[in-house]
């Protein structure tokens, strides 16, 4: 499959269907994924990245369909991540003497990834390249999301090629954003954002003002992955925006894991209380070991505080809390309150050790956590009640 994105540019990527998890086991793709690849005819034909590794035969079979490979004049890895520069190899097999315009970082990661010396040519932000009738120009974006990360813009169509900024995990036939469920869109545009960007959103904010800087008209934004943004294409970099000014909404997050379903009683119960001192707050309760975990974060970066439970097991917590909690350490959420809780049975840990690892992660402690002994009784859910209701009380919004 190719299509036209206007008279002179064609997407020729990938729409994968199938794919249900991305990075390895760590990204759920409910709604499958699309690896896009631009093809720009002026009196220079260029290439704008490629596909995933396991699509490059198919790849390079459909594009020779399109072009003589040897008609292409210059190709332009914006990302040396193989989900984009997958099919490299099998490309420059063919048309080895091509030159590939990236970062100088991107120089490093392709060759880490194939260890072959291509004919790169590295450009920096506002290096342009002309190509006929108009010129492409550069903008480095180092750490969206890696050093090596580049975004390109073709003069005169306007066209932004943004590489994963921008971007969803999302196979539709349909690949641009007004003929797509909007909901759908927008629910992994920000799962995207929340699981991949949210630790680099200090730089989102700097590249969105530098860009808009540029005063440069803008008809389409192309991302690498998901739908072409051609209705209103700056709705998305304005909820970016949004997005990294350390958003929340006016809601709380209860994570919980249970053996004996003790905790769930004390996650329930809490979020009774909440509900008695603040109707208006959005509560959402999810089992760790039961749930995805990237729908989690995502709910995790739109609250303004987050409650999590463990039991005591072994003097710690149970092991899909711990696996999250490493994860949403990683993604350093700011301006996120937080309190812990947890059963347990006689030494009783679980909600110190969920405090600190909370305190790592850069979250505000609310309080000490509340800890009950064995299955709650009448007392028990009580004072989950009265921790709900302070705990409602500490995070009203101002
Ligand atoms: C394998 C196992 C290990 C446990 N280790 C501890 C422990 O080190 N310290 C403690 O206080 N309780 C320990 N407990 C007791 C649990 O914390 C207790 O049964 C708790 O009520 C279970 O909560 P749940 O109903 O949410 O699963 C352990 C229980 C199990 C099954």
């Amino acid at each position: 499959m190719s299509f036209n994105i206007n008279a002179n540019v064609k997407w020729v990527g990938k729409i994968d269907w199938e794919l249900r998890k991305f990075h390895g086991e760590e990204y759920s793709t409910h709604k499958g994924s699309t690896y896009n690849s631009y093809l720009i005819r002026d009196e220079k034909t260029v290439l704008i990245d490629t596909v995933w590794m396991p699509f490059a035969r198919e790849f390079v079979t459909k594009l020779k369909e399109e072009i003589k490979l040897k008609e292409i004049d210059y190709i332009i890895a914006n990302h040396g991540e193989i989900d984009h520069s997958g099919a490299l190899p099998e490309l420059m097999r063919l048309i080895p003497d091509t030159p590939i315009y990236c970062t100088a970082n991107a120089v490093k990661s392709l060759k880490g990834q194939y260890h072959q010396e291509w004919n790169f040519r590295v450009v920096k932000t506002g290096d342009r390249l002309n190509i006929g009738s108009k010129e492409i120009i550069f903008v480095e974006a180092p750490m969206l999301h890696w050093p090596d990360s580049m975004m390109c813009y073709l003069t005169e169509d306007n066209i932004l090629f943004s590489n994963d900024a921008f971007g969803q995990h999302y196979a539709s036939e349909y690949m641009f954003n007004d003929l797509v469920d909007q909901d759908d869109l927008y629910k992994e545009c920000i799962k995207y954002y929340a699981n991949i960007l949210t630790p680099f959103s200090r730089l989102v904010d700097k590249k969105i003002k530098e860009v808009v800087g540029f005063n440069l008209p803008v008809s389409m934004i192309c991302p690498s992955h998901g739908v072409i943004w051609r209705d209103n294409p700056l709705q998305i970099v304005n909820k970016y925006a949004q997005w990294a000014a350390e958003y929340q909404e006016n809601q709380i997050t209860i994570l919980y894991d249970t053996m004996w379903d003790g905790t769930r009683k004390m996650a329930e119960a809490i979020a009774e209380g909440i509900k008695l001192n603040d109707e208006t707050v959005n509560i959402k309760l999810f089992n760790t070991a039961r749930r995805d975990k990237n729908d989690i974060i995502t709910e995790v970066f739109k609250s303004k505080a987050i409650l999590v439970g463990s039991p005591t097991v072994c003097k710690g917590i149970l092991s899909s809390m711990a696996g999250i909690l490493e994860e949403i350490k990683g993604l350093s959420f700011k301006n996120k309150k937080a309190a812990s809780f947890g059963t347990y049975g006689w030494s009783g840990e679980s909600a110190k050790v969920l405090t600190e690892l909370l305190n790592k992660a850069g979250f505000s402690l609310v309080n000490d956590g509340l800890k009950v002994m064995w299955n709650p009784d009448e007392k028990g859910i009580a004072e989950c009640l009265e921790f709900g209701r302070a705990f409602a009380e500490e995070t009203k919004l101002n």
